[in-house]
């Protein structure tokens, strides 16, 4: 195997951020799809991936996190948050007609991310979606005979010598994506030089059937432990409506006693209930410097 890390590419995308504050200095492959990310660390291409999962405005990507509940094998070994700015970018030969502007492309989160500024600014101008912000960035900088621009971070600007048009362009200042690192077991990942924030293990939780008050009982078999939990959400499961997972995320690492437990007491009253990691969790907290 000669690449350790695989992520939502290319060079550029808010991912890749990602990787590079967690990889110092490894191999890294970026992939086009998250899809294809699951897949290059099944088939063993890759010994981890880098996706994203959660966002401040958008909420959870939808497509990880169902990747996730199929990709049984796949464990989360590491999460890290990073901040997230939007900037609009034009090709510099294109810099002082972007007023001109026909199309704009990016992620359908980025794209979700700037709202104002697309129905404020950019009313009249299709948006595309593309598969990543990076991927959206290096279109344009391959077609400056296209009138078309992206949204993407800076450092996606710098790869593909684009001209900032606007910055910070994002809903609300306080903007963050949470990704995960992926794995085939479930050792967690240990950053050389980020200091850990703290601990989480998510669950995946399947309610037993006809059971009056059972997600009650579940909440309440973390509460009376007074184990916090930092999220909870549900995906469907794909066999019939009204069939849900639950997945759950707690702030407090695997243990021999306390969570073993708690998994046992959701089992008897009939959960199947599924550990998809224990890991640490780290923030970046420098923001790309302006140019
Ligand atoms: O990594 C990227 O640049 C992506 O395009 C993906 C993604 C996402 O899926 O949330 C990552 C971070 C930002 O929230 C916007 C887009």
């Amino acid at each position: 195997m000669s690449y350790s890390v695989g992520y939502l590419g290319p060079r550029g995308t808010f991912t890749s951020m990602a990787v590079d504050a967690l990889f110092k200095g490894e191999k890294h492959m970026p992939y086009q799809t998250i899809p294809d990310c699951f897949d290059a660390v099944k088939f063993g291409h890759v010994k981890y991936v880098v996706v994203p999962l959660e966002n401040t405005l958008e909420g959870t990507v939808n497509l990880t996190l169902d990747y996730l509940i199929e990709s049984k094998q796949l464990k989360i070994v590491s999460e890290i948050v990073v901040p997230i700015r939007q900037h609009f970018m034009v090709h510099k030969e294109n810099a002082l007609r972007w007023q001109d502007t026909d199309v704009i492309y990016s992620h359908p989160h980025a794209l979700a991310q700037c709202h104002q500024f697309l129905t404020q600014d950019m009313r009249q101008v299709k948006k595309e979606m593309y598969n990543s912000t990076g991927a959206a960035a290096q279109f344009v900088s391959e077609h400056p005979e296209q009138l078309i621009g992206a949204i993407a971070n800076e450092k996606a600007a710098e790869t593909y010598d684009l001209a900032i048009i606007k910055r910070d362009i994002h809903d609300i200042a306080n903007n963050h994506t949470r990704f995960v690192v992926l794995h085939k077991n479930d050792t967690a990942l240990r950053s050389n030089n980020l200091p850990v924030k703290g601990f989480k293990t998510t669950f995946m939780i399947a309610l037993p059937t006809d059971h009056a008050g059972a997600l009650h009982q579940v909440l309440s078999a973390f509460a009376w432990r007074r184990i916090n939990l930092s999220k909870i959400e549900s995906r469907p499961m794909k066999t019939a409506l009204g069939q849900y997972y639950f997945l759950i995320d707690i702030e407090q690492k695997m243990d021999d006693i306390l969570i073993p437990n708690t998994i046992q007491e959701l089992e008897a009253i009939g959960c199947q209930v599924e550990v998809l990691g224990s890991y640490p969790y780290y923030h970046v907290t420098e923001v790309l410097h302006d140019v």
